[in-house]
């Protein structure tokens, strides 16, 4: 794997049953870039995710990610990258200085390590203040925040994160992506699956898939440009009716 590279895969395939719902993509994500990952629902966003984190096997297909094997080396890649999906899996009856400790411990930090870290993640995530308050009774935007502190926890070098800004209000949404581009400025990688085309339009790269397979990739610029279009939004309109024309025609029916 070329070493500006912290993510890259190669004809990765997921099939579900007879279902082939990954089919061969082969995309890279470059170190200390925002990388978007776009595309409709269902088109396997969160499947490449989770076998790009270790979480699940792919059928066929290969992978780096921070230079070690997703096929053998599954367990070192979910220790060493923050991951964090839409579901925040925090701990709703426990603090959110609890949530944290939780998150401390899983990931081996001493006690004095742990301390530090959660006053530094606090702070960074506005929470000063509600330390004590259980996670379970945190607003919308205040919990994806936690959970993006417990994914932050060991400093990991790379972060992934699925639909991370789902059903969280516009004011939480911009907190949140500020919070993001600080800690892409200061080396982080970040590798996000999102919606939002205001989201996917302060990205470094976008990587666009529909029913499995890898579209197109390129910065916003480029591909506004490829598709002589204003906005993100009309390129991503462009690329699914254009693809489902094709779907209508015959082309890849195997597929649906
Ligand atoms: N464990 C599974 N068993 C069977 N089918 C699955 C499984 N996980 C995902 N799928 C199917 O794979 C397809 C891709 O799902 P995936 O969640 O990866 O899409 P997505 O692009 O992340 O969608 P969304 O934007 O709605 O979150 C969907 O049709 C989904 O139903």
């Amino acid at each position: 794997m070329d070493d500006t590279c912290v993510i890259s895969c190669q004809n990765l395939t997921k099939t579900f049953g007879k279902r082939t719902v990954v089919d061969q993509v082969s995309m890279t994500v470059p170190k200390g870039k925002i990388v978007g990952f776009l595309g409709p629902n269902g088109s396997g966003k969160s499947t490449v995710i989770r076998m790009i984190s270790g979480i699940l096997s792919p059928t066929s297909g290969s992978g780096q990610v921070l230079g070690y094997d997703i096929l053998t080396e599954s367990e070192t890649i979910k220790h060493r990258i923050g991951y964090m999906s839409q579901k925040f899996s925090l701990y709703e009856e426990l603090s959110v200085g609890e949530n944290l400790d939780f998150y401390a411990s899983i990931y081996g930090l001493s006690a004095a390590e742990s301390k530090e870290r959660k006053q530094e993640l606090i702070a960074m995530a506005g929470l000063t203040g509600r330390e004590k308050q259980a996670a379970g009774s945190l607003s919308g935007g205040w919990k994806q925040r936690l959970a993006l502190s417990c994914a932050l926890i060991h400093e990991p070098e790379l972060l992934i994160l699925d639909e991370p800004t789902a059903g969280v209000d516009p004011v939480s949404r911009r907190i949140f992506w500020e919070v993001i581009h600080n800690l892409a400025r200061e080396g982080t990688t970040v590798l996000v699956s999102t919606h939002y085309m205001d989201e996917a339009e302060t990205c470094d790269l976008i990587h666009f898939i529909f029913f499995g397979k890898l579209l197109v990739s390129g910065t916003p610029h480029q591909l506004k440009e490829q598709h002589a279009t204003a906005t993100l939004e009309d390129v991503f309109i462009q690329l699914v009716e254009s693809q489902e024309k094709n779907l209508l025609y015959g082309e890849d029916q195997s597929r649906v």
